[in-house]
């Protein structure tokens, strides 16, 4: 069983803040603390004061021993925000200049994957619906922006640093026909990151400007879950097409989803609409058919934010396989009829004009 929000407050709480001396949970330096319900995923987010970076990755390091400790604790991310003397991760060349949205040369089209919070199966779908896109014949860019836990490369099959043979630009990765990159590939995976409000702009303006995507119909951008730095600064750097928005149907991702979808609206994205992922499950061994977040609750809201329903994609196990083994089920089983919910949603960005 998945760990409670309260075993891992209390788990937390052993912790000691070395600045306030307090604990890290009273002392506030603990933020966005998330703890999935399925799977005991911990995620949360260390403000911490400037220039402690050093002193906070041991707090870094005593949170996550303490979180693994517990029994039905799964994956334990922890995000270490605040102004430090750290460089950022920066393949060198030219500085980008701060500006407004702007076209990203070569690339027609972009289209964020979006989602309210975490866990909900936005890179899957990300992942799935590029090879489609790519099937179909288009040129397509994968950018994954997701700083809390970069999925693509492994959701893609590709391992590998990304080279940057003149220092200014940087190679992308290609599998399944659609050229990757991943914010996370620009540092080294036991480092601990620092990301910050400018890092993050700046590192992703640099994924934008010097990445060579070549001519791409469409990029797609797999966000972070939840409305933040990154979802700002995307679309105040570059001319996003629309967004999607991946949701389950349980009431309490529905409610994050219209933040986020609120926050597309506010920056004047277009939302191209709504998938419901995890719709249904099909038993793998006797083909029963259940609803286990109870199927249709995305649909009623698309509904009654007037925005399409793109797609049900339901839980499945070969997705899951598919997805984690590095070839999506879109191109493990490319007629089949899981693969169909995704070409279906390719087929129809393709008919707007935005991919
Ligand atoms: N339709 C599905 N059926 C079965 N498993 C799924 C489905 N969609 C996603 N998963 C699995 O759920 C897990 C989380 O999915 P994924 O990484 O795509 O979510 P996410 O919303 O991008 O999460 P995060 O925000 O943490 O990156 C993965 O192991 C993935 O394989």
């Amino acid at each position: 069983m998945a760990a409670s929000r309260d075993a891992v407050i209390a788990a937390l709480k052993t912790v000691a803040d070395p600045a306030s001396g307090n604990d890290i949970m009273e002392s506030g330096v603990v933020r966005a603390l998330n703890v999935d319900e399925t799977t005991g995923a911990v995620r949360f987010v260390l403000e911490i004061p400037p220039k402690a970076a050093d002193a906070y990755t041991v707090v870094k390091d005593k949170a996550e021993a303490a979180l693994k400790a517990i029994d039905g604790v799964g994956a334990v991310s922890i995000v270490m925000t605040g102004h430090t003397e750290k460089a950022p991760p920066d393949l060198g060349g030219a500085k980008p200049k701060p500006q407004g949205p702007e076209k990203v040369p070569g690339v027609a089209h972009i289209v964020a994957i979006a989602s309210g919070k975490g866990g909900v199966g936005k890179s899957t779908v990300a992942a799935n619906l590029a090879c489609a896109l790519a099937q179909q014949g288009r040129r397509v860019g994968l950018l994954d922006a997701d700083v809390y836990g970069p999925s693509q490369p492994r959701m893609l099959g590709v391992s590998g640093r990304p080279a940057s043979p003149d220092g200014k630009t940087i190679l992308p990765l290609r599998n399944h026909g659609v050229t990757m990159m991943s914010i996370g590939l620009m540092t080294n995976e036991d480092q601990a990151v620092v990301w910050r409000g400018p890092m993050l702009m700046g590192a992703l303006q640099q994924m934008l400007t010097q990445v060579q995507w070549g001519a791409l119909d469409v990029l797609l951008v797999d966000l972070p879950p939840g409305t933040g730095d990154v979802q700002m600064t995307l679309s105040q750097k570059a001319q996003v097409d629309g967004a999607i928005v991946v949701s389950t149907p349980q009431d309490v991702a529905l409610l994050d989803a219209r933040k986020g979808i609120d926050m597309f609206r506010q920056m004047n994205v277009p939302l191209l609409g709504m998938i419901e992922n995890m719709s249904t499950h099909i038993c793998s061994s006797c083909g029963h058919e259940e609803h286990v977040f109870g199927h249709g609750g995305v649909a009623a809201e698309a509904a009654k934010l007037g925005v399409p329903l793109l797609a049900e994609v339901p839980l499945d196990l070969q997705i899951r396989l598919g997805g984690d083994g590095g070839a999506p089920i879109v191109v493990s089983e490319p007629d089949g009829t899981r693969a169909k919910a995704f070409h279906d949603v390719a087929s129809a960005l393709v008919a707007q004009g935005v991919a």
